[in-house]
């Protein structure tokens, strides 16, 4: 399958992402430069972690109207499949493609360590090779990581089995102390209604190769998606 990286002025997990995709599962890759008008053809579309437009105003708020962003909509809109990690969960969010928002932490420190999550939805393009309650171990980078949405949003995002990660400990529990940023109800990762579009704090193409240390966990999702995409094309 082809993945597309945008990659915007202040980007700094694109490279990861296209490593990952590229020279760790074997797929074609490519860069797509925030100005460029359409992301062209691929099946998957990566905006990946960092400090867009160096986090001015909020994370992701300026990235939002990047040239390729109208894009990025019309493909997720036709049921593209889009992976927002990190800066990329923040800009999808502030592009009104995921619900909520992300804040700054609730300790206002930059939070750079493991964390460990409850898959809560497994039936998504993106976990499908996951079991529903696994524990999985992924590194975080960030200082605006914690996810808020109001009420109703949250109702709805419960009722519709769209919360997919959430902040655990290793055994699963959904603890305060789990929680790195104050994330509501230790939300790290939420797909929209329709499934295709995932975000996330965490960062699964930082963990693909155990060799680096850390595990390999994140190839969990790489590996769903290109299954996902192998078996809609058959
Ligand atoms: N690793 C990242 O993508 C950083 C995200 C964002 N700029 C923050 O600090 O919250």
């Amino acid at each position: 399958m082809t993945f597309g990286v945008i990659v915007f002025p202040g980007s700094n997990c694109d490279h990861d992402a296209y490593h990952a995709a590229k020279h760790v599962f074997g797929q074609e890759a490519r860069f797509i430069w925030h100005q460029d008008e359409t992301v062209g053809d691929v099946d998957a579309v990566i905006v990946p972690g960092g400090f867009s437009y160096g986090d001015y105003l909020r994370s992701g708020a300026v990235a939002r109207f990047s040239p390729v962003m109208q894009d990025v909509v019309r493909f997720a809109n036709e049921g593209g499949l889009v992976l927002g990690i990190c800066n990329g969960f923040q800009i999808l969010c502030e592009a009104g493609l995921l619900p909520g928002t992300l804040m700054r932490n609730d300790n206002l420190r930059f939070r750079c360590n493991h964390a460990t999550l409850r898959v809560e939805n497994n039936q998504t393009p993106f976990t499908h090779l996951m079991d529903k309650g696994q524990v999985v171990s992924f590194p975080i980078a960030h200082g605006e990581g914690r996810y808020f949405a109001d009420g109703d949003v949250l109702d709805e995002l419960r009722d519709n089995d769209q919360i997919v990660f959430r902040y655990a400990t290793e055994t699963g529990d959904i603890t305060k102390d789990a929680n790195p940023n104050g994330s509501i109800d230790n939300i790290a990762g939420i797909v929209n209604r329709d499934g295709n579009v995932l975000g996330l704090m965490p960062h699964p193409e930082r963990c693909v190769e155990s060799l680096l240390g850390g595990g390999d966990d994140g190839a969990l999702v790489f590996r769903s998606l290109i299954e996902h995409t192998a078996t809609v094309a058959a």
